[in-house]
């Protein structure tokens, strides 16, 4: 067998592995030197760990059983430190030495830092591996600021993970507008408006010039004079090819490791592919082409096929959620190109379509991105537009969201998967051959969605649309976290078919891989065992969020927030009195209405938290729970001229019936007396709109970063319908989301027709939905009460000294 050795354990070299295995398992005996010490993971999605959708073990593209079971021997931690091209040995900084006949470099690239005055102090680092997401999130657990230096791709994916660690941030960019690289100036434009929404504040036109601070970083000093204090600073400037053990052996290099159209470098048997390669003068940073390089490469080394990487075509979307950006080729005007544009201020979109003679060849879209297959696929092939309506290039309407699925439409050879260079021909191919039948399945036989994840929505699209009914049951598969291989479904199923009422029961009923779990399934199982049986699970208070425990919404700075229920947002001079007596007595940093309708004492004491609730003698507003929080309601026919219903009413019954009752994520609701929509019934998990003798419900909205508007889900006559059918609409909604999932992700999931089958046009099925609800509420309780009446919950939870019960 020939021997095979790779430097470099990351995206690009690997993947090449998995191809030249795929086309000839037993060919080479494969040594590998990693110089991080983890298994190949995902570097796109640290992105999305530090944004706090996944962990880092959910990243993991190749566990060590995957180079065991495929005959890699890899040297997990250790540096290859030089390479002997004349006896063709790789010697690695623990000592290893590994002959090879076959050598690919997979070195990938160093984050650049900024060499100036300060840059080595403690607290500025770079957002490249495991290690700088770790420090970004042990850093926001013990300070307030960060800076972000570079407004590029990375900086802002940096940027928004800081915002959702609660930091306060700063982006420095040295140019006059973001993403300069990939976005003309009107979309970076409107893209820097919706990140200063976000939070996030800009410094444009910045150079920084020095970092201050004595042992640790403590401010940043601009060429211009000014300054900014900060705790902690991200590079985000760019990247450097990794080339220096390439060059001292002996490789050709410029910019990166320069190779030809096999990835073959100068030096015989030598192979290089990832960020430290130039091929025909171009370095690229993103994974589609790196993967194409090691097709081609695997294509040569396992001798399947002739074949010659010629150079990709660069385009990027920004992961940040809310934000809709896509770039592609060449999308600067110049004086042989003409553009067709689309700028609606109203909608917040902008496209920009790039012409040169009859072809497409770039193209930038903000706020709706539905269009970037089709365009990707014209750049792509290069097609003739010349004969083409404008219209047709780029439709000036948004897509809805309930209108026909993009996929359907798309060619075979359309590509799904950017990433991966996947097309609809071939995933429709592996569903029906391969008899697929859920998202990660698809991933595993065609690598689509196994990247940045972006593509994840048109594959489950084009799965519904090739499986039909039969989707809905199979794509369930996920596994619930990295403790199981069971699916939230699956576990759910579980519970309910083995009667199981413990966390610590379901894990060892279940196998879990971790015996104490894991912060995502602890709390996920928990809701769920109540769910299931509200009679006789028992709660599981450590394994709720911190929030959940102690009734409160934990602040920055380690105080907390309490927020009494007013149902319906009534109150009363009474009310009123006893909340600005506490306040008084209390030291209550601020009293503020909130968006709900209610008022928040912020800035209190954990310690005092029992005395507080015991003092104000209110049930809890639920404000910190993922549960039902708020019904807002307008002030309807009592008092305003348009009002059609009693809109405060409804909105007190549907409070006083549902507070409290736990939901997969917060649920909150708006009742308005007519479609002026006061309330803002339009953008609430369920919002009430009252019309002449009527109430329309609607379902799913959300005024979140996700904004999205409530769908009609049925019009009803009396109150009492509609508190029937928003009991059915919940409890559906508790059976079948997944923990944490909101009800307007869960509405686009399942689709709102479903839902309508289920409860408008299925009564009986409607009715035992509604029962099942009933046996929740009967077992709620009023969470301050409870704590005020138990000595042991203070002492534990509360830290309050002495209690006499
Ligand atoms: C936060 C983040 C988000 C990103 N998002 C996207 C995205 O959305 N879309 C996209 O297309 N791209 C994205 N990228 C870029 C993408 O991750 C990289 O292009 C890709 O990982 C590069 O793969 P590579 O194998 O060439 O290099 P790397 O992944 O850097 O792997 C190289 C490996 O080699 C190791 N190594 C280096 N020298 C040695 C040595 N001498 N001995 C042993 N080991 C060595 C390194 O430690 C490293 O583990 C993102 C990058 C980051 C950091
Ligand atoms: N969604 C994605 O596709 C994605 C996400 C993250 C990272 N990446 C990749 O990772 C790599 C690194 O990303 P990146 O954003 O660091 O690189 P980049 O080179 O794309 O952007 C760096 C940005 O920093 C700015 N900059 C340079 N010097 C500066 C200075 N002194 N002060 C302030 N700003 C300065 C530049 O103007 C530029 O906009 C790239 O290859 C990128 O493509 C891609
Ligand atoms: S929603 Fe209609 S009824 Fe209610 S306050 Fe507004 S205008 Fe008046
Ligand atoms: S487009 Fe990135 S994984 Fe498919």
């Amino acid at each position: 067998m020939e021997k095979l050795v790779l430097i470099g354990n990351g995206m690009a070299g690997i993947r090449t592995l998995e191809e030249i295995i795929k086309r000839d398992p037993d060919r080479f005996e494969i040594t590998i030197f990693g110089k991080e010490p983890y298994p190949n993971y995902n570097r796109i999605l640290l992105s999305s760990v530090l944004q706090g959708d996944s962990s880092v073990k959910d990243i993991i593209l190749n566990d060590y059983d995957w180079y065991e079971k495929n005959g890699c021997s890899l040297h997990c931690g250790e540096e290859a430190v030089q390479v002997d091209t004349e006896q063709k040995v790789v010697y690695g900084s623990s000592g290893t030495k590994a002959a090879y006949d076959k050598l690919i470099f997979a070195t990938g690239s160093d984050p650049f830092m900024l060499p100036i005055d300060g840059a080595d102090k403690e607290g500025v680092i770079a957002f490249r591996d495991i290690n700088d997401c770790e420090a970004m999130i042990d850093t926001s657990k013990t300070h307030k600021r960060a800076a972000v230096i570079g407004g590029g791709l990375l900086g802002l994916e940096a940027a928004r993970g800081l915002l959702n660690l609660n930091m306060e941030v700063d982006v420095i960019h040295l140019p006059e507008f973001l993403m300069e690289r990939q976005l003309d100036e009107p979309a970076a434009a409107m893209l820097r408006e919706e990140l200063e929404n976000q939070g996030m504040v800009f410094h444009m036109n910045k150079q920084t010039v020095k970092i201050r601070g004595e042992e640790r970083v403590s401010g940043l000093l601009f060429k211009d004079g000014t300054s900014l204090d900060t705790d902690l600073v991200v590079m985000a400037v760019g990247i450097r090819p990794n080339v220096a053990l390439a060059a001292a052996s002996g490789l050709e290099t410029d910019r990166a490791i320069l190779v030809d159209d096999q990835m073959r470098t100068n030096v015989p048997d030598v192979y290089a592919v990832g960020e430290c390669v130039e091929h025909r003068g171009t370095v690229y940073g993103l994974v589609a082409p790196l993967y194409e390089q090691g097709s081609v490469l695997a294509d040569h080394l396992a001798e399947t096929a002739e074949s010659a990487y010629e150079g990709s075509l660069m385009y990027t979307q920004l992961k940040v959620s809310g934000v809709d950006v896509f770039s592609a080729g060449e999308f600067t005007d110049g004086s042989d190109t003409k553009a067709i544009r689309v700028h609606d201020e109203f909608e917040g979109v902008y496209k920009k379509v790039v012409v040169r003679g009859g072809s497409v060849i770039g193209a930038v879209l903000f706020g709706d991105t539905s269009d970037s297959p089709r365009l990707l696929d014209m750049i792509k092939k290069q097609t003739d537009i010349s004969e083409m309506d404008k219209a047709a290039i780029l439709p000036s309407e948004k897509r809805e969201a309930s209108t026909e699925s993009a996929v359907v439409s798309m060619a075979e050879d359309e590509t799904i998967c950017g990433c991966n260079g996947v097309c609809k021909g071939d995933i429709v191919a592996s569903i029906q051959e391969k008899e697929l039948s859920s998202l990660q399945e698809v991933t595993q036989h065609t690598n689509a969605g196994r990247s940045c994840g972006g593509c994840k929505p048109l594959v489950s699209e084009l799965l519904e649309l090739t499986l039909g009914d039969a989707f809905r049951e199979a794509d369930q598969k996920e596994p619930m976290c990295g403790c199981t291989t069971l699916s939230h479904e699956e576990v759910t199923a579980e519970i309910r078919d083995k009667k199981l009422t413990l966390v610590r029961e379901v894990m060892n009923v279940l196998g879990w891989s971790e015996p104490e779990g894991c912060s995502s399934c602890r709390p996920a199982i928990n809701y769920y065992i109540n769910m299931v049986n509200p009679e006789e699970a028992e709660d599981d208070a450590n394994s709720r969020f911190i929030n959940e425990r102690v009734h409160a919404n934990i602040q920055n700075d380690g105080t907390y927030s309490v927020v009494p229920r007013m149902y319906g947002g009534v109150t009363n001079p009474e009310e009123l009195r006893k909340i600005a007596d506490v306040a008084d007595k209390y030291n209550v940093r601020m009293v503020k209405v909130t968006g709900g309708q209610r008022l928040d004492l912020l800035g209190v004491k954990k310690a005092d938290l029992p005395s507080i609730w015991e003092e104000l003698g209110m049930p809890s507003g639920h404000a910190y729970g993922k549960a039902v929080r708020t019904v807002k309601t307008c002030v309807g026919q009592d008092f305003c001229r348009f009002g059609t219903q009693d809109s405060i009413q409804l909105g007190i019954d549907l409070e006083k019936k549902f507070q409290g009752v736990p939901t997969p994520h917060k649920v909150k609701m708006g009742v308005s007396a007519c479609p002026r929509n006061c309330a803002e019934s339009g953008i609430k998990d369920i919002g009430i709109v009252g019309l002449q003798g009527a109430w329309e419900m609607y379902v799913g909205g959300n005024g979140g970063v996700d904004l999205r508007q409530g769908d009609l889900l049925c019009t009803v006559t009396s109150d009492e319908d509609v508190i029937h059918m928003t009991a059915a609409y919940m409890q559906l909604y508790r059976e079948t989301a997944k923990y944490l999932e909101r009800t307007s992700h869960w509405l686009e999931r399942v689709g709102l027709k479903w839902v309508q089958e289920q409860l408008v046009d299925h009564e009986a099925n409607c009715a035992a939905l509604a029962e099942r609800m009933e046996r929740t509420i009967a077992q709620m309780e009023e969470p301050w009460e409870q704590i005020v009446n138990s000595g042991t919950i203070k002492q534990d939870y509360f830290d309050v000294k002495h209690v006499t019960t």
